[in-house]
């Protein structure tokens, strides 16, 4: 469950650009898609929902947890438990093997290890194979479907994507969005997509613009 309410947000220095964003409301594992061109505050509006840029103005509500009355150390252990996510840019730790990547981000979320979980995952995003590479050893493609193992590894509540399909041909694009929507649906959590890929709109009901 996620909702908004009244969120705003503005960048230091660039006090005369307001972003305003629309309420959301999302019941218990519904999909939403939020589309806009570049520059409108897609990014933003995801990295307020993860907790990762301060609620100045309006609220966020996640599973009944407001984010803004969250310490800064509870914020942390409730996005590491909670909240999955996929950037644009993916912070892996390179010199690390895919496996111990996986470790880590399951340990981070000081939920049990599930090994049963793990391998299902890896096998579904065809990593089975890579899993004692080492992330610098494996091409654009082998890291963009990491990203997202490391993004649904812990069943997160909700699962956050910015632009997960923009650098992708036709094929995979379909393939990343089944996946996602597929964990979404394992995970029982929100899956929340930011994007300008109009290639995306087909596979979703529940769709804003900013
Ligand atoms: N750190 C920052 N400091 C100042 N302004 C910023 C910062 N980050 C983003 N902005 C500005 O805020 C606005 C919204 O940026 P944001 O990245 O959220 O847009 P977006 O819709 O995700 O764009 P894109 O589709 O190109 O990724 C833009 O005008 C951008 O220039």
């Amino acid at each position: 469950m996620i909702r908004t309410d009244s969120l705003q947000f503005t960048y230091q220095h660039s006090e005369d650009e307001i972003l305003r964003f629309p309420n959301i409301d999302l019941s218990p594992k519904e999909d939403l898609l939020i589309l806009g061109p570049s520059g409108v505050g897609k990014t933003t509006l995801l990295h307020m929902l993860a907790g990762l840029l301060p609620l100045r103005k309006g609220d966020v509500f996640i599973a009944n947890t407001q984010l803004n009355k969250l310490t800064r150390n509870q914020l942390d252990n409730f996005r590491g438990r909670h909240i999955g996510l996929i950037f644009q840019r993916t912070y892996f730790i390179r010199s690390l093997s895919v496996l111990e990547n996986l470790t880590i981000r399951e340990r981070f979320s000081k939920k049990k290890s599930d090994r049963y979980r793990r391998e299902e995952l890896v096998m579904q995003l065809g990593l089975s194979n890579l899993m004692n590479k080492r992330v610098y050893q494996l091409s654009e493609g082998q890291q963009q479907r990491l990203s997202i193992a490391l993004g649904v590894i812990h069943k997160p509540k909700i699962i956050l994507a910015d632009e997960p399909t923009s650098d992708l041909d036709d094929a995979n694009c379909e393939k990343v969005i089944s996946v996602l929507k597929r964990e979404a649906q394992i995970c029982k959590s929100n899956l929340v997509i930011v994007t300008h890929d109009q290639r995306v709109k087909s596979h979703f009901n529940n769709q804003i613009s900013l």
